[in-house]
């Protein structure tokens, strides 16, 4: 986006927070936040007074009313803006979103003939088809063809994808358009229930939720608001028994500076902002609950291959053991992976062409395919003539070739071993009861990941790196990533036994996937995070998923989540601390008025009881926009342990909170106390 658009985009969402501002101010609305609540009955308690001053007897206060209800009004407003600015780009998100979703015709299967129809009658379980240049009219699953994909309209990534039938990438979403070839896909969704539907309603905030933790801190809000209601309340009694003057717009002044207004008025736009965070970085959080669980995690549970290193596992040497020969192994290689589409399987075919290596592909034909998986951790092809040629896992394979009656080269277990030490994955290669040598899969850590596990340990956070590699590769990729454990050889449904192991001891726990079977997992952890080009299981399962698809991701959404906490709490401290402080403006302010005797108490040395009062109210009021940026942004985060952050934020707001209403309020008094 170039920056005049961004401007333009930013200028009509600041219009449209100040009209909800307005808006908000519906009652009913509002009484959502008792805090904010309270406030606006007491600028409409005032604003009769103003209205009809001979029934309150108040015609001698109505140049200072005014400016209370004034004031009182801008604390409602200010508030109301902080949440509609927080919400403005989540709805401007949502009404390109809007766009992208017209009515797309259909090519429907209909009993062997394509016909068409609006996309609006799909149904699950539907078969359409989609050529080149078509918009996918629903969410599903390539059941036949490969086709790239153009996803811009939900990832914003222009680079096309490839999506295919079988595996983890089968996953379409309507919406996007077929760029190349022709595609059947099966409709996975109804109507309303589509994957851009759930976007929209989510950045849109329609069926958003007070999380436990707002919900928590809302019910503390609102008892501190009864509190200082009653106190105010049984004030007025009190100061009429002793003879003292005290009139109600000064009461409702005392009451609302009480009354913790700077986070009650800050708090939904903290947590929206929060969420917003986390979509503008491509991740679809399902609820601001699993933003906030990411803040508190302990454990993170790791792929290896794609998430600590690159991925892209190239077969790079072929090692003959025994008495085999490079010929003889490079050949069985590449018969066991003609048929094998994973990147490892093709890289086989690679490094033979590489290497000037020929093979006969014709012993393949009319051979039965064996599709690797991780459950066997091995592929491989049973030929016609009755030969089984298989390459995976050296484990995996020299237990195959045992059960078969054959024996293992004695050079086997070193040459492996020294492929692993160097961080390589060896994939053995055999036929029937004989192993020929080894392929050396060569993959690398990304860069940076020893500083971001760094960080994680700062933040007290566990890393265990699962993968389905052996052991002595898995140890060297640990050391080399520097994760705190790792499981090697693990299965799939090793990882929900980690995560069950860890949440029985009340831990919180965080994980990517993208297969169908890391859906369990994904369900069972506290965040789990999808990739966008993963199964539609996966996507359902988790409560986030990647847009951009990239593993590595979750270890920022925590330092999101983190963040969204932290700013919570600061703003909560510095909005109580503050409190404190506008109780010695005000109170001493409040009684000088009726007992002149008082003065010593004007420790603030403010120009006189009224312009104390007011300028206390009107730094009330300025202190809510003036944190809105920082509330948007959220606090600097530096990573370390929460007892330290909280003595960090205890120590920053805590003491401001009470230093800054100080000075506030003295320089507002010297400007104010010009007019009253
Ligand atoms: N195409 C393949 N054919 C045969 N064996 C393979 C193939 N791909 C991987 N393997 C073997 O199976 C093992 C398990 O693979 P899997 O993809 O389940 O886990 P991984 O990629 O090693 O680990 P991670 O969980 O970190 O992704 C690999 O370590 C490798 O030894
Ligand atoms: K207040
Ligand atoms: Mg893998």
């Amino acid at each position: 986006m170039d920056t005049n658009r961004k401007k333009s985009l930013s200028g009509a969402i600041v219009s449209h927070a100040i009209k909800d501002s307005f808006v908000k101010l519906n009652p009913m609305a509002m009484m959502k936040n008792p805090v904010m609540f309270v406030v606006e009955v007491g600028t409409l308690v005032v604003l009769l007074m103003i209205l009809i001053p001979g029934y309150f007897g108040t015609e001698g206060s109505i140049g200072f009313n005014v400016a209370v209800f004034v004031v009182l009004l801008f604390t409602v407003l200010f508030a109301n803006f902080a949440e509609a600015l927080a919400e403005g780009r989540g709805k401007a998100q949502a009404d390109s979103l809007k766009q992208s979703k017209k009515e797309i015709v259909a090519h429907k299967m209909v009993s062997g003939v394509l016909k068409q129809v609006p996309s609006t009658e799909l149904r699950k379980g539907d078969i359409v088809v989609v050529s080149q240049g078509e918009m996918i009219p629903g969410d599903g699953e390539v059941i036949e063809g490969l086709a790239s994909v153009d996803e811009s309209a939900i990832t914003g990534e222009s680079a096309p994808v490839i999506k295919e039938a079988g595996g983890d990438f089968n996953s379409v979403t309507g919406g996007t358009r077929v760029v190349s070839d022709k595609i059947k896909v099966k409709i996975t969704s109804d109507p309303g229930e589509s994957f851009i539907d759930r976007m929209i309603a989510l950045v849109e905030g329609a069926k958003r939720q007070k999380t436990p933790n707002e919900i928590a801190l809302n019910t503390l809000l609102t008892s501190l608001t009864l509190i200082f209601l009653i106190v105010v309340v049984t004030l007025a009694p009190i100061a009429k028994y002793l003879e003292i003057q005290l009139d109600i717009p000064v009461l409702i002044s005392l009451l609302v500076c009480l009354i913790p207004t700077t986070i009650g008025g800050l708090l939904s736009a903290i947590g929206i902002a929060g969420m917003d965070r986390v979509t503008q970085f491509n991740v679809l959080a399902m609820s601001g609950k699993a933003v906030e669980a990411a803040g508190d995690i302990n454990t993170m549970i790791l792929d290896k291959t794609g998430t600590i290193t690159f991925g892209n596992r190239m077969a790079s040497e072929f090692t003959p053991v025994g008495s085999a020969n490079i010929a003889a192994l490079g050949e069985w290689a590449a018969l066991s992976s003609i048929k094998d589409e994973t990147p490892e399987g093709r890289s086989v075919i690679e490094l033979m062409k590489k290497q000037g290596l020929s093979y006969k592909s014709a012993l393949a034909e009319g051979g039965s395919f064996i599709e690797f998986k991780a459950e066997t951790r091995m592929s491989g092809i049973d030929l016609v003539d009755g030969r089984k040629v298989r390459k995976g896992a050296v484990d995996s394979v020299k237990q195959w070739v045992m059960s078969q009656g054959g024996s293992i080269p004695a050079d086997l277990d070193a040459k492996s071993d020294a492929i692993a030490s160097q961080g390589g994955t060896p994939l053995a290669v055999a036929v029937d009861d004989q192993v020929y040598g080894l392929i050396y899969l060569k993959d690398t850590v990304k860069p940076g990941m020893k500083e971001r596990f760094e960080q994680l340990r700062k933040m007290g956070i566990k890393t265990i790196m699962c993968t389905g590699d052996n052991p002595l590769t898995a140890a060297t990729i640990a050391r080399e990533a520097g994760v705190d454990e790792f499981i090697a050889e693990s299965k799939p449904e090793d990882k929900i036994a980690v995560i069950r192991k860890e949440q029985a001891l009340g831990k919180l726990v965080a994980m990517t996937g993208d297969g169908t079977n890391d859906a369990p997992a994904l369900a069972q952890a506290d965040v789990g995070l999808a990739m966008n080009s993963g199964t539609t299981a996966a996507k359902e399962a988790a409560n986030m998923v990647d847009l951009d698809s990239d593993p590595s991701k979750i270890i920022e959404v925590v330092a999101i989540g983190k963040q969204l906490l932290m700013t919570r709490g600061a703003l909560t401290t510095f909005s109580i601390a503050n409190d404190v402080a506008k109780y010695f403006a005000i109170i001493p302010a409040m009684f000088t008025l009726a007992i002149p005797q008082m003065e010593a108490l004007n420790i603030m040395r403010l120009g006189s009881p009224l312009s104390a009062i007011l300028s206390a109210l009107v730094f009330n009021a300025i202190i809510i926009p003036l944190l809105i940026p920082l509330a948007m942004r959220g606090v600097a985060y530096k990573p370390m342990s929460s007892t330290k952050l909280l003595q960090r934020n205890l120590f920053i707001y805590g003491l401001g909170g009470i230093v800054v209403p100080f000075v506030g309020i003295k320089l507002i008094d010297l400007i104010v106390h010009v007019w009253i």
